[in-house]
């Protein structure tokens, strides 16, 4: 340490705080280290009077040095001091009483509590970034691992999701959507997804942005939900979809959509195939139950297809005309009084026909109910009427495709003879209770044992259907006009019988077989038929024996004469005549002479006045 004021080295091993050495006593600063004379301004020319420091003259710092003195060592804020420049300073001082040889010494340093405050602040804010820069790393981690997370969650979702921002533009795709897009997130991220997967409709229709549902969820705000779009693949194969499109926010502000879609074109094809099974099982049900009920109603009417037997002139021209109309679609008519085969005509027809392999659906119409006529024809739904406790087809129905076979059909009403007409000439039909009308596609055959003129004639009978039916007539002559055919038939209808019975088939005698031939046959066909099962029974010894029922076998009847016109007009009038009788003279109308001819009223009116006839005739 040196006596003067100058810089000491010694005090600058000593301290880094200003430090220096004061005497007391003649207020003279001995020593300073750097820091002391910087902090100071200590300038050697001014001299080194330590009072010129001291901004309240030297009572504070006489009171500071006695402290000093008295406990070694001190400190104070009180005293404020000035550097050489006159510029305040904040300083704490401290001081340390030093012996020396030449009296008291005083070691003081000079604390810059300015500079100490702005260490603190630097310290506190190099505290606090510290700190922050911990929370915002803590916070950066988090959020990473928050974002790690949610895309985990998006790629193991197993629908497709993507995220268009309110520009239409991809934010971001997951896994399972590029895998069924075969698209990638390179090639779809900040592109304009609608037109790389939305473009075009399945059938090809052009597919405008803004018709889009996902369009309009970021610009309207809308949630979508669609079941059955397409997306269209990298490839250029069509996916089939459902989605849910829904806006999203950030900060409540729209920001776009998230798409979360589904591949449905699995499903759909599935379902279609069902549709298409069920239908095909719909199909095959509807012909089942029309086989079905063609059966039933071949076992009903117990009708054995046989072949149609006989030699006669008569029969042959039924074949001839059988095969003409057969593989036409026309409707076909036949009359002949009952029992003479106009049912086996009608097989006949439908056998040789194209509509062989579909049903010949018949129809006794004098055997149906009035109240269920309109359900028997045109069929009905459940719950159409009380009873009617499942869906039902029609007879009409039933012979789609095949033949309908009207047996008697003169005994139809005819409301009913209209409806039905109806429906063949529109070709379809509507079961009741149903709002849905079916294609039909049928040919009609229709038979009477009654004369179909005089029932048009009578008003019995709609003369527009009688048109409808008669395209092409067949009449079957009866039994007892072609006894030809009696010996055949006996032994066709003897054969099948025993079949039937499971006898041995006994052989018919000439006589016999006379017998047959000369009995009318009032029943025709059927009549024999059932004289020959009868004899079937009764049979012993081989013979068959008949019983005709105790009607006389007549002789065989004279082959016809020959009349002429006269005798022929003679009749027609006593016909006339014996008509008018029966009628009490009665004309018009439906029990009318001339219903009972068949012929129109004024032409009867008309003959008879050509004959000349008068009341008193027929009275
Ligand atoms: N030519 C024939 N050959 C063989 N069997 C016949 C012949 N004609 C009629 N039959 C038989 O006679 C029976 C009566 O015939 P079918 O029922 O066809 O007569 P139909 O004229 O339709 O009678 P209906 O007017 O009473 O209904 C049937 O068993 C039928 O097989």
């Amino acid at each position: 340490m040196r006596d003067t004021p100058d810089r000491d080295d010694s005090l600058d091993l000593m301290s880094l705080a200003p430090t220096l050495i004061l005497d007391p006593a003649s207020d003279t600063v001995l020593a300073t280290n750097p820091q002391a004379a910087e902090l100071l301004g200590l300038d050697p020319a001014q001299g080194a009077r330590f009072s010129r420091h001291l901004a309240d003259g030297p009572a504070q710092m006489v009171v500071f040095a006695d402290e000093v003195a008295h406990r070694g060592t001190a400190w104070t804020r009180r005293v404020k001091m000035l550097a050489a420049d006159g510029t305040a300073l904040d300083v704490e001082l401290r001081g340390k009483f030093l012996e020396h040889t030449e009296g008291a010494r005083l070691l003081l340093t000079l604390i810059d509590l300015h500079e100490m405050n702005l260490r603190a602040e630097i310290a506190q804010a190099a505290e606090m970034q510290r700190a922050g820069l911990f929370e915002w790393h803590r916070a950066q981690a988090f959020f990473s691992e928050l974002e790690r997370r949610n895309q985990l969650i998006l790629n193991a979702a197993g629908e497709g999701i993507y995220g268009v921002n309110a520009d239409g533009k991809t934010t971001f795709v997951n896994r399972a959507a590029q895998e069924m897009l075969g698209w990638t997130a390179d090639d779809l991220l900040g592109t304009d997804i609608h037109s790389k997967i939305h473009h075009h409709h399945l059938n090809g229709e052009f597919y405008p942005s803004h018709d889009c549902p996902i369009y309009q969820s970021f610009r309207f705000e809308q949630v979508n939900r669609i079941e059955d779009e397409v997306f269209w693949r990298k490839d250029g194969r069509p996916i089939r979809v459902e989605y849910v499109s829904t806006p999203i926010y950030d900060q409540q502000v729209l920001a776009g959509a998230v798409v979360i879609f589904r591949d449905i074109t699995e499903r759909k094809e599935n379902e279609r195939l069902l549709r298409e099974a069920l239908d095909e099982v719909a199909a095959l049900r509807d012909r089942l139950e029309q086989e079905n009920a063609y059966l039933q109603e071949a076992i009903i009417s117990e009708r054995a297809h046989h072949d149609i037997i006989g030699t006669s002139p008569a029969t042959r021209q039924v074949l001839a005309r059988i095969e003409m109309v057969s593989r036409t679609t026309a409707n076909v008519l036949i009359t002949g009084e009952p029992g003479t085969g106009k049912a086996l005509v009608a097989s006949a027809i439908h056998k040789d026909s194209d509509r062989r392999r579909r049903p010949l659906i018949h129809v006794k119409c004098g055997a149906v109910s009035s109240d269920t006529l309109e359900s028997e024809f045109f069929g009905h739904m459940r719950g159409a009427f009380p009873g009617a406790l499942r869906d039902a087809p029609g007879k009409l129905e039933l012979a789609h495709g095949g033949t309908l076979h009207l047996d008697d059909v003169t005994e139809l009403p005819m409301e009913m003879q209209g409806q039905l007409l109806s429906a063949l000439q529109a070709g379809e039909v509507r079961r009741l209770g149903d709002t849905r009308a079916r294609q039909i596609d049928l040919r009609v055959i229709a038979s009477t044992s009654r004369d179909l003129d005089r029932e048009v004639a009578a008003g019995r009978f709609r003369e527009d259907l009688f048109f409808y039916l008669n395209v092409f007539p067949i009449h079957c002559t009866p039994l007892r006009d072609r006894p030809e055919d009696i010996p055949p038939l006996a032994m066709h209808l003897l054969r099948l019988a025993c079949k039937r019975l499971n006898r041995r088939t006994p052989v018919i005698t000439e006589g016999t077989m006379q017998t047959l031939t000369r009995y009318p046959w009032p029943g025709n066909v059927r009549e024999l038929a059932n004289v020959i099962e009868r004899g079937a029974i009764v049979s012993t010894e081989g013979k068959l024996i008949v019983e005709l029922q105790g009607r006389p076998s007549p002789e065989p009847r004279p082959a016809a004469a020959v009349m002429t016109e006269a005798e022929i007009e003679q009749l027609k009038v006593l016909n006339l005549i014996a008509c008018l009788r029966e009628t009490g003279g009665r004309v018009a109308g439906p029990n009318g002479a001339a219903a009972l001819l068949g012929i129109r009223p004024t032409t009867l009116y008309s003959r008879i006045k050509t004959y000349g006839l008068t009341e008193g005739d027929w009275r």
